[in-house]
């Protein structure tokens, strides 16, 4: 009994002297300029726990806890990290952008994830020209296939013709349709992205792709901590890895990047030209294709699925919908020939999908597309800071991270008022009460406002919003006009749990039972005649009109 007493008095006492110690340390090394340290009860042990066990609701708890903190220090074994609180500082760190940097992020990503060679990380870490890093060449070169106008509408109308085709499918199935709603919307976003991008020789027809994609996606956090051989899961992402890099050295090789006349390949065209002309070798310029194919799907297919979850599963956000959608529709009264050549009279419904997008014409429907995004995100724009800077009087260190995470500031109540917590389908709408500050009205527009941290900002504010929410936004209409969908056997909606298996700004839905992933689609009306068209083009298959 005494032997126990003494061990249990010399672990406290170990225990008392190491927290002593590592604090002593954590106060030395500590320069009184820099942002208070947060989070470490115990030092190192709770950040490290904390961040591991409730990721950014770490943040957001040391936040709450400590809300007139506008940016703090969290200490990790060898690093710092400074997380900012308060969104007036957002825009000065942008404004720092060659001194507290994006570059190593997605360079870190290229050679851990993508496993791009020695030999091509040196091309995309040396700065060509003037001071244009890799990535920022990259952006301006893909610009012109994603920033409104022809490039970006070629791109959307050719992946709102897949997802039409397959509406078209659906509906002709007739009857009840059981479904997996995760992996369908996975399936519809997947595939109508690459074949809008891709083109007619698109990698992902082999449906053994599209499986080594979602076995690559799995494991990139294993990939990105480089423990991917500790594991089955992590070396099976590794293989699939390799067999997609094979694939996409073929589509190049054999020149299927090249097809002529198909407009939508514009931005692969763009990208192929601007790599070779970074000197990257073939299997690197397929390494960084998989990074092209990630930033185009890992956030729009759970941003497609929070979407149709938010918006099915509360009537007034679809009547809401639906009635803003039914203004874009108009009916007509067109002569159809059958096959036994006999003419008739029928209502034709079409459906103009390039309005959708717009504030101005669908102000309910952006509204609840950035308030999904804005209520479900979980992204952190990491960035790393390259010499000692001051920041609004703080001193932040060469070589730690600062970090903008977007929890912490969409759930900021100075920000966004006292509903920050709770989804509200008509936040984003003008005059709906909410903007009741300038400051507040700023954060309805996600390019402008501070606390709007959807599509990220400053300098890395993402180039693919666009071609998202348009093609996120035409499954919708596409998806809520024709189709009634509701849990199977009545069931109730039960709000999925969030789970973050990768870097991304979306969580994907984690079901509590198996049968909560099941979801039943009905078409709403029988033999109805619709036609899709984007702006001037149809994109439906033709009826035969006489
Ligand atoms: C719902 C869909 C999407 C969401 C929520 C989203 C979100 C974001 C966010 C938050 C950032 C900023 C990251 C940071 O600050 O660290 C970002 C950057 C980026 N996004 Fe997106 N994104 C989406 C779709 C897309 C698509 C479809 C593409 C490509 C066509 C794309 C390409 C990129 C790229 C290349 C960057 C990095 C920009 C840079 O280097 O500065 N994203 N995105």
């Amino acid at each position: 009994m005494s032997s126990f007493i003494i061990i249990i008095f010399l672990a406290s006492f170990m225990l008392v002297t190491g927290i002593v110690c590592f604090r002593s340390y954590i106060w030395w090394t500590q320069d009184r300029n820099e942002p208070p340290v947060l989070g470490a009860s115990i030092p190192f042990l709770t950040t490290v726990l904390g961040i591991m066990r409730q990721r950014t609701n770490f943040m957001v708890q040391l936040r709450n806890k400590n809300p007139h903190v506008p940016i703090y220090t969290l200490r990790l074994p060898g690093s710092r990290i400074y997380v900012i609180n308060s969104a007036s500082l957002i825009p000065l760190i942008q404004r720092q952008k060659n001194v507290i940097i994006f570059d190593p992020i997605p360079a870190q990503a290229a050679a851990n994830i993508f496993g791009v060679s020695k030999a091509g990380m040196d091309l995309i870490n040396r700065r060509h020209t003037g001071d244009e890093s890799y990535f920022d060449a990259f952006l301006r070169a893909s610009h012109p296939s994603l920033a409104p106008g022809t490039g970006l509408d070629s791109i959307s109308r050719a992946a709102a013709k897949v997802l039409e085709a397959s509406m078209d499918k659906l509906e002709d199935m007739e009857g009840t349709i059981k479904m997996d709603l995760w992996k369908w919307v996975r399936h519809e976003i997947f595939f109508a992205t690459t074949e809008a991008i891709y083109g007619p020789l698109n990698p992902f027809r082999c449906a053994a792709n599209e499986d080594a994609w979602y076995d690559f996606e799995e494991g990139m956090m294993r990939l990105q901590m480089q423990v991917q051989n500790l594991s089955p899961r992590g070396r099976s992402s590794l293989q699939a890895r390799e067999s997609l890099v094979q694939a996409f050295c073929r589509y190049y090789e054999e020149g299927h990047h090249r097809i002529p006349d198909v407009p939508s390949m514009c931005l692969v065209k763009a990208c192929y030209k601007y790599k070779a002309s970074r000197g990257l070798s073939l299997e690197d310029m397929a390494r960084t294709e998989l990074g092209h194919v990630a930033a185009c799907v890992s956030n729009t297919i759970p941003g497609a699925f929070w979407m149709l979850w938010h918006v099915f599963s509360d009537p007034i956000v679809l009547a809401d919908c639906r009635a803003e959608i039914e203004q874009l529709v108009t009916v007509n009264t067109v002569r159809q020939k059958r096959s036994d050549g006999q003419v008739f009279e029928t209502e034709v419904h079409t459906i103009d999908l390039s309005n959708l997008a717009r504030r101005q014409t669908c102000p309910v429907i952006t509204s609840t597309w950035y308030e999904v995004l804005r209520y479900n995100h979980v992204g952190i724009s990491a960035r790393v800071v390259t010499k000692d800077t001051l920041l609004d009087g703080y001193l932040l260190k060469k070589g730690s991270t600062a970090m903008i995470v977007s929890p912490v500031i969409h759930s900021d109540v100075s920000a966004w008022g006292p509903s920050a917590g709770e989804f509200q389908h008509r936040r984003f709408t003008q005059n709906n009460g909410y903007n009741d500050t300038r400051k507040r009205a700023d954060n309805i527009n996600p390019e402008k406002g501070p606390a709007n941290r959807i599509f990220g900002g400053g300098s890395s504010l993402c180039p693919g919003r666009h071609f998202a929410s348009q093609e996120i936004l035409s499954l919708l209409a596409l998806t809520i006009m024709r189709f009634d969908l509701h849990p199977i056997n009545g069931q109730q909606w039960i709000l999925p749990k969030k789970y973050i298996p990768l870097p991304t700004a979306l969580p994907i839905p984690q079901f509590i039972s198996s049968d909560a992933l099941k979801f039943e689609m009905v078409a709403r009306y029988s033999g109805r005649q619709w036609r899709v068209v984007f702006g001037n083009q149809r994109i439906s298959k033709s009826q035969n009109v006489v």
